[in-house]
């Protein structure tokens, strides 16, 4: 026992000779003069508490202008400006069968000290009273480009399931609709789009007419004119700054607000002047159902896009990632007029500018794999490649979240934080500690953060012409290889089939895997024929010398239910040797039915699992599930046979033959 002097069982705070606490002083000691007496603090600035909280606060960025503004080369004063922009917002949820546009004002209805007192209509001119409705008579109250502090007040006051989680995310409730509706959206078929979408047999465009439309738009408009208050979000799309898009989206949900907050690209205040008018507006009242008595609806949910008016109407469904697909949609349409390939990919580059694409479907790894920590992150799951290089079209990440783990995806993990929007988890009432593993809700948790929130983001978002194009498959039936190296045909023959085969349901026990086939890694969100963009890939890809790789993120050893998950670990390796270089010098063998050239070796990765047959402890079984997989690919191919694919023909057979051979 130390020999504090004691001991016997007693015990002591320190090992100084004291016996017992230390004692408080209770007197003024000769060096410090410390005075203890209520009145000796500074005397408070305010007369009353209301006083006290308006010395709090001080005018913010948004509203306060950097330079003076311009307009057509004429000066314009702060308060014409803030005009201007309160009439392009009215001018936005105008209804289209009333003259004006809803009188708007900006800030939040409940602080009426931030209400200016201008009870004057933003339309000066004398309109027939027959055209008013109620809501016109009122004031909509405008909350405009809000910070994240601002908006998950608005959320935690006036959203039911809104909570701050114990990392400081905003766990948030997407409602009914946990995951996107792709059989509710709508394209309008109009003499344009007549000739430049694809329509028809397997496209995801669903044609509606352009009166439905605006059906839908009034409905929406009056649903978010009837509220108090709207959430205004102007922002852009593209980090590439010649072909940038600014969009606006008006909500009903602080939810919504922050999730394109994050998502999209952030003004700056100096760009937020000038910001003008959109060039694409989103109509959000998701709250709102569609009428199931208008023509074309076949249930309560409608995402309609009318690409001449250049909007996009949300009815009957709060699921935040139908604005992010719904937009990306649109840039599917806008950017191929330019000769711009828009890609449903994750993209990070190397310390040594080496940039790599990474396709797939929902699931298969985009996010989680363009995350690492050894290189930088352009994005994480839309871009764009013109004659320039790539560029992110988002300003934020929309990982999932289901049994996230800090080891296994640490930057994703630390992202979660102040700002972030987490969706549809669940968390410990008290503490408020999220619990990952939890399905409660929906398998499809989410969290939405900026792209900033990953230490090693390049920002700007934009990288030079990739050297690898990594397409990523979640394969349930564990016959596909964890890497094959492709050439060009085969990368166009897998990037057109866009398969993945994940479980769905995993509750009811063991399912069969369901083979999923997507053109272009996205055919939920392309516009144009899949071989218009397989074109501009192949053609790209060859100009700029571009390896295309398969990897298989999914089972090994078995198909769902008797092997297992390929390791993140494993998979990361593989990455890491494409990204090197190392994997382009290795031996290759070739495979039977897909044909797909598999490596030998791997440092970090056994051997065994390179070559599928050999972690299936049934041969036979192997083999029928590898053909039946064949089969399944054949079939699904079948559409594209009629169609040439580029200028070339020579291309297109090539592409037909690198198919399974068996
Ligand atoms: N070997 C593996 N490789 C990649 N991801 C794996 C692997 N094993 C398990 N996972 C898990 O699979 C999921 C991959 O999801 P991720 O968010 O990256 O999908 P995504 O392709 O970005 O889809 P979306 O387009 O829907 O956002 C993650 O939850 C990840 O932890
Ligand atoms: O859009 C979503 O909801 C999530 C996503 O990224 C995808 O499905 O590709
Ligand atoms: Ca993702
Ligand atoms: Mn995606």
């Amino acid at each position: 026992m130390a020999s504090n002097g004691v001991g016997n069982g007693e015990f002591s705070f320190d090992n100084k000779r004291r016996t017992g606490l230390p004692k408080i002083q209770t007197q003024k000691t000769e060096d410090e003069n410390v005075v203890c007496h209520d009145d000796s603090a500074t005397p408070v600035k305010a007369q009353t508490l209301e006083e006290l909280h308006s010395l709090q606060k001080k005018k913010s960025a948004p509203t306060t202008p950097i330079k003076s503004p311009h307009v057509f080369g004429v000066a314009v004063s702060e308060e014409e400006r803030q005009k201007q922009q309160l009439q392009s917002i009215s001018a936005s949820l105008a209804s289209l069968t009333r003259e004006t546009g809803p009188k708007v004002v900006k800030g939040d209805p409940a602080r009426q000290a931030e209400t200016p007192k201008v009870q004057r209509p933003v339309h000066h001119h004398h309109t027939p009273a027959l055209n008013i409705s109620d809501s016109g008579l009122k004031f909509t109250h405008i909350l405009y480009n809000l910070s994240p502090a601002e908006l998950y007040e608005q959320a935690i006051k006036y959203e039911k399931g809104s909570f701050i989680t114990s990392s400081g995310a905003l766990a948030t409730l997407s409602g009914a609709k946990t995951g996107r509706s792709p059989r509710d959206k709508r394209v309008v078929r109009d003499e344009t789009t007549e000739d430049d979408l694809w329509w028809g047999k397997g496209s995801p465009n669903i044609e509606m007419d352009e009166q439905t439309f605006l059906i839908n738009r009034e409905r929406a408009v009056d649903y978010l004119c009837s509220l108090e208050k709207v959430f205004v979000n102007d922002q852009f799309l593209n980090w590439d700054p010649n072909n940038r898009i600014k969009v606006r989206i008006v909500s009903a949900r602080a939810y919504h607000s922050l999730f394109m907050h994050n998502m999209c690209i952030r003004p700056t205040p100096e760009e937020l002047e000038d910001f003008g008018t959109p060039d694409f507006t989103i109509y959000n009242a998701g709250q709102f159902p569609c009428n199931r008595y208008t023509h074309y609806m076949t249930s309560s949910t409608s995402i309609d896009i009318n690409l001449a008016r250049r909007e996009m109407v949300i009815l009957g469904t709060q699921y935040a990632g139908e604005m992010k697909k719904g937009l990306f949609g649109v840039m599917h349409y806008l950017m191929p007029k330019r000769q711009i390939l828009s890609l449903h990919s994750g993209c990070n580059m190397g310390k040594e500018g080496d940039v790599a694409l990474f396709f797939g479907l929902s699931g298969t790894g985009k996010t989680t794999l363009s995350t690492d920590h050894n290189r930088y992150l352009i994005g994480d799951d839309e871009h764009c490649w013109s004659d320039h290089g790539v560029s992110n079209i988002e300003g934020g990440c929309y990982a999932k979240c289901i049994d996230l783990a800090r080891e296994k995806e640490p930057d994703i993990w630390n992202a979660i934080k102040f700002g972030t929007v987490l969706e549809n988890v669940v968390f410990e009432e008290h503490t408020r500690e999220v619990d990952y593993t939890d399905k409660s809700v929906t398998e499809n948790t989410r969290a939405a953060y900026p792209i900033e929130y990953i230490p090693n983001a390049k920002i700007p978002c934009v990288g030079p012409h990739p050297k690898n194009v990594i397409l990523l498959a979640c394969d349930a039936f564990g016959v596909l290889p964890p890497v094959s190296k492709l050439n060009l045909a085969q990368t166009m023959y897998h990037f057109i089939s866009g398969y993945t085969a994940l479980v769905a349901g995993t509750e009811d026990g063991i399912k069969e895997p369901t083979a999923t086939f997507s053109a272009c890694f996205g055919a939920a969100f392309i516009m144009l024929h899949p071989t218009k963009y397989a074109a501009m890939l192949a053609e790209k890809m060859l100009k700029h010398g571009a390896t295309g790789w398969l990897v298989n993120t999914g089972w090994s050893g078995g198909s769902y239910g008797s092997g297992s998950r390929i390791k993140l670990a494993y998979t990361r390796k593989i990455i890491d040797a494409i990204h090197s270089g190392d994997l382009l010098k290795a031996e290759y063998k070739k495979t039977e039915v897909f044909g797909l050239e598999i490596p030998t070796a791997l440092e970090g990765v056994p051997s065994e699992i390179l070559d599928p047959v050999n972690t299936w402890p049934d041969k036979k079984a192997h083999k029928d599930t590898l053909l039946k997989l064949g089969g399944l690919f054949r079939k699904n191919f079948e559409v594209f046979t009629n169609y040439k694919i580029g200028s070339d023909s020579n291309l297109t057979e090539e592409i037909l033959a690198a198919g399974p051979n068996f």
